[in-house]
């Protein structure tokens, strides 16, 4: 949350102040007013700055000394606007850090941090001229200070690679950065550290110096202590309180100590006694920090700490209140005030940098860009090759009694066993029935194939007869005894089986010049709308994979690139250079454009070219698609950076949620097989849509006129920009949301907090609301959703009319009413009381035609009664020739013979 106004200070507003005995107005750089800072969430959250009154007057050095962990580095990264405060405020250079048109964060603040906070792949050049382009200095100036800076802070060759220097090296390459464009304000985090004292003081005379000519104004930690009585002013910190503040001269004399070193401690054992005598007994040797019923103490210690500088003094010396008035009144104008310094267009030289910046790093290293590029086609690649061909080479045991026994009517479970392609099935074959079982038990084979003893006669029974009788059926029938543990190997042999069957009995029928299209199942399926006859599972994954593959990638790597930059201190730094998240994500679209394209054209060729994937449709369009889906991958890895703090927790959250998205987008399996509710969830997943319209421009050959193209096309922007602004919002505003949380616990808690205060801070509570809702990005998402519910309502609305439509038809009865439910059960009864004596009419009918059509035939013999042969034909069930017998008969029915196709 923001605690106040921060663009409504007049630039030219002096502030002033007395400082101690001088009562001498100075002008201030930087100046806080009882500053409060937390830490962590409502359950656990620690106070880390309790009512810090700083002043750090204009072209000055202040150097903040105290213990590690005692606040430090907090209270800086407050003053450069990276931190809001809980309570109280901060104003640099008359303005409060990261207002509109403020140069800090940006040019005006040098920062040096802690840690080094360098590309460590980069050279002590690359480094310098990348903050030097992000100030939009330019090359001429950046090669002068480049010179200087090496020489003065005793670097080596400014071709050396960051990584091949020391650390304290890292450090003054860290403090040239800083340095680099000559800031008003430096802020220097223990830039001494790892620097031999001769160097050591080299810096402090240059800060001297620096303060002195250029009126630069210097806050520095440190600690080396007594280093700070080269400063002008010293501000002595423990425990998140200021013990003191004021010239390091005027401190030893008043404390009548020799070296501030001794002030200190002396400071120290004041409040250590005066923390033990406020503490409740209970409580005396816990620690201070871990919860916030402590902070209560420390306020109330906090008045009655030492300050050296007089507070009420201070207390009057900032404008706000009146501004803050002025905004309570009227909520919306602040509001309108604060939408407005959101509305910061990207500058060009920042994206420059930063694109330079992503392009050096990429350089840097070339075999993980090589890897970049092989992923997508190693994965595509191992996808074509292991996943939708169909299984070769099944195991199967074949029991054939036939063959065995060597049954005499004939072979014709042979002639079936030949018709199966051992490339797909590969029997072996077994004398006994029992031991082939065994053997599928034991896992060797997906399953048994039994032949009876006389399958061919009862074949010929069957087919020449037309005997159905349960014997008949039995012996003429290939039986399986499957291991169905393995549904598509099952699904496959019977597959296979049925259809080599089906090619058997047409042979066979053939050879008894029989149309052999009897056994036709009476389906006819036509020349397909779209895709193929055969339809091949490769086809209907691969477009969904080759979208996800990119997506998955896009995801991981921005979030690594993001979360690794900010573990480092990197982002931290950019965005202290005045850098934003917009800027820094375009950079990397822009950047990560160019090997995106690259990847996506391989992934194409390898899938459409080598696997042939079928892709009917515009292969740019495709190229375009997955691209638009790659960018939705980045924002997502944007946004899981701005919640992740380590690598691990970035791979946590990507794993975490690549399989769900993957499952539930009908990437693998068909969404018309997932229950109704997860069909509905599906729709808001970011790669549904996006795949569905993959597969419609693949398969179908669809343009981008069809609803489902174009709806995959915005459905994709659409989360990319939702990703994008959620990730933007969270990285500006992370920091506050949780300080809205921990201000609620100090003010609940806090016992002398008036109403007034409170309600001052509610209003800044419901401020940040509204500064979140009037953000462009956000009211350009809300109209985005809007549109894609709105698109998708109607949608459903059209379907369902449909729908509606033919349920119509059963539902409704003559006079167009609609039916109750106990209504339409007992009109689905009748309905189905009709089909039934509707068939059993059919069957009646079917039965007398047989009759009328037996009565027609001359009877032979018992078997061929109902059969005529042809004199010349061998007789399939007497296994003689009719030929030359003078009885000629045709074993085809002379009712039903057929003109041969076409004829
Ligand atoms: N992000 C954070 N979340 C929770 N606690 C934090 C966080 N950052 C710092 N702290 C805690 O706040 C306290 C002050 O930290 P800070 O880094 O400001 O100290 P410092 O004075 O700069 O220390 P040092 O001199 O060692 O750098 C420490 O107790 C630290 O554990």
């Amino acid at each position: 949350m923001l605690s106040f106004p921060r663009d409504q200070i007049e630039s030219h507003h002096q502030l002033y102040y007395l400082v101690g005995h001088h009562n001498e107005p100075k002008d201030l750089a930087v100046c806080t007013k009882n500053a409060w800072k937390n830490y962590g969430h409502r359950c656990k959250s620690i106070t880390v700055l309790h009512d810090i009154n700083v002043r750090v007057p204009r072209g000055m050095i202040y150097g903040l000394l105290g213990p590690s962990g005692c606040g430090k580095t907090t209270l800086l990264r407050c003053i450069v606007g990276r931190l809001d405060l809980n309570r109280g405020e901060i104003l640099v250079f008359d303005k409060p850090p990261g207002s509109r048109g403020h140069e800090i964060p940006g040019r005006s603040v040098g920062f040096m941090p802690q840690e080094t906070a360098l590309y460590k792949n980069f050279t002590i050049s690359e480094m310098l001229h990348h903050f030097g382009r992000l100030h939009n200095m330019n090359r001429k100036d950046i090669l002068v200070r480049e010179e200087f800076l090496i020489s003065f802070l005793d670097l080596p060759s400014k071709s050396k690679n960051v990584s091949q220097l020391s650390g304290g090296q890292q450090r003054r390459v860290s403090l040239a950065c800083a340095l680099l464009q000559q800031p008003r304000l430096l802020i220097l985090d223990e830039p001494t550290v790892g620097v031999d004292p001769l160097l050591r003081e080299k810096i402090w005379t240059h800060l001297i110096n620096i303060s002195k000519t250029s009126k630069t104004t210097i806050i520095i930690t440190t600690h080396y202590i007594e280093e700070a009585r080269k400063a002008d002013r010293v501000g002595l910190m423990r425990n998140g309180r200021m013990l003191a503040e004021d010239e390091p001269s005027l401190l030893l004399n008043k404390y009548n100590q020799t070296s501030l070193e001794n002030v200190f401690l002396q400071l120290c054992c004041q409040d250590q006694n005066r923390l033990q005598e406020q503490m409740p007994i209970s409580t005396r040797d816990g620690d201070r920090d871990t919860d916030v019923p402590d902070d209560v103490d420390d306020q109330n210690l906090s008045s009655t700490s030492i300050h050296v500088s007089i507070n009420k003094t201070n207390q009057d010396c900032l404008p706000f209140d009146d501004q803050k008035k002025q905004f309570e009144n009227n909520p919306m104008l602040f509001a309108k005030r604060m939408a407005s310094n959101y509305l910061i267009l990207p500058k060009i030289h920042k994206i420059y940098a930063l694109m330079i910046k992503d392009v050096t790093v990429i350089k840097r290293n070339i075999g993980f860009l090589m890897f970049q590029f092989l992923i997508p086609v190693i994965q595509v690649a191992l996808f074509c090759l292991c996943i939708g061909r169909n299984p070769e080479h099944i195991p199967m045991a074949i029991y054939n009694s036939e063959a065995i026994n060597g049954f005499p009517t004939g072979n014709l479970s042979l002639q079936l066993l030949n018709k199966i392609n051992p490339d797909q099935i590969h029997f072996t074959s077994f004398n006994q029935f029992d031991k082939a079982i065994d053997a599928v038990k034991q896992g060797h084979y997906w399953g048994v194939a039994a032949i009876q003893y006389n399958f061919t006669q009862a074949i010929k029974n069957k087919l020449l007869a037309f005997q159905t009788d349960p014997t008949t059926l039995n012996q003429s029938s290939l039986h399986l005894y499957l291991d169905m543990s393995n549904q598509q190997l099952s699904i496959t042999i019977q597959s296979v089986l049925l259809n080599s069957t089906e090619l058997f009995l047409k042979e066979v029928l053939s050879s008894y010049k029989i149309d052999p299209s009897i056994v036709d199942p009476p389906v006819i399926i036509e020349n397909p709308l779209y895709g193929n006859v055969v339809p091949k599972f490769l086809n209907f994954a691969a477009p969904g994979m080759m979208i996800s593959i990119i997506f998955f990638l896009a995801i991981g790597l921005t979030a690594l690139i993001f979360v690794v930059e900010k573990k480092e201190g990197l982002l931290e730094r950019s965005w202290i250079a005045g850098v934003t998240t917009i800027e820094i994500m375009l950079a990397h679209v822009i950047v990560k454009f160019f090997i995106q394209i690259i990847q996506i054209i391989f992934l194409i060729v390898f899938a459409d070219f080598i696997f042939k994937v079928e892709i009917k449709g515009s292969i740019f369009l495709s190229i375009m698609l997955i691209f638009v889906q790659g960018i939705c991958g980045m924002s997502y890895g944007l946004l899981i950076s701005s919640v992740c703090e380590q690598e691990i927790e970035v791979m946590e959250v990507a794993i975490g949620s690549i399989f769900p998205i993957l499952l539930s987008s009908g990437v693998i399996w068909p969404l018309e097989g997932m229950p109704s509710a997860m069909r509905f969830l599906s729709n808001f997943t970011p790669l549904t849509h996006p795949v569905e319209a993959m597969r419609c421009i693949a398969s179908r050959g669809w343009s981008f006129g069809y609803f489902k193209v174009w709806f995959g096309f915005v459905n994709a922007s659409a989360w990319s920009l939702g990703f994008f602004i959620i990730a933007a919002v969270l990285f500006a505003l992370r920091k506050s949301i949780m300080d809205d949380v921990t201000i609620e616990d100090d003010l609940e808690l806090s016992q002398d907090l008036s109403s007034q205060t409170k309600s001052q801070h509610n209003f800044l509570k419901s401020f940040s609301i509204v500064e979140i809702l009037t953000q462009p990005w956000t009211i350009f998402l809300l109209l985005s959703m809007v549109v894609v519910v709105f698109i998708y309502v109607k949608r459903n609305q059209r379907r369902n009319r449909n729908l509606l439509g033919a349920r119509d038809y059963i539902r409704h009865d003559n006079s167009g009413e609609n039916l109750s439910h106990n209504q339409y059960d007992d009109m689905e009864r009748i309905r189905q009381k009709q089909q039934k004596a509707y068939e059993e009419q059919a069957l009646r009918h079917l039965e007398q035609k047989k009759i009328k059509m037996e009565n027609m035939k001359p009877r032979t013999d018992e078997t061929s009664s109902r059969l005529k042969y042809r004199s010349n034909d061998h007789n399939p069930l007497t296994g003689q020739s009719n030929r030359g017998s003078g009885d000629s008969c045709s074993w085809r029915p002379s009712s039903s013979r057929r003109k041969p196709a076409g004829g």
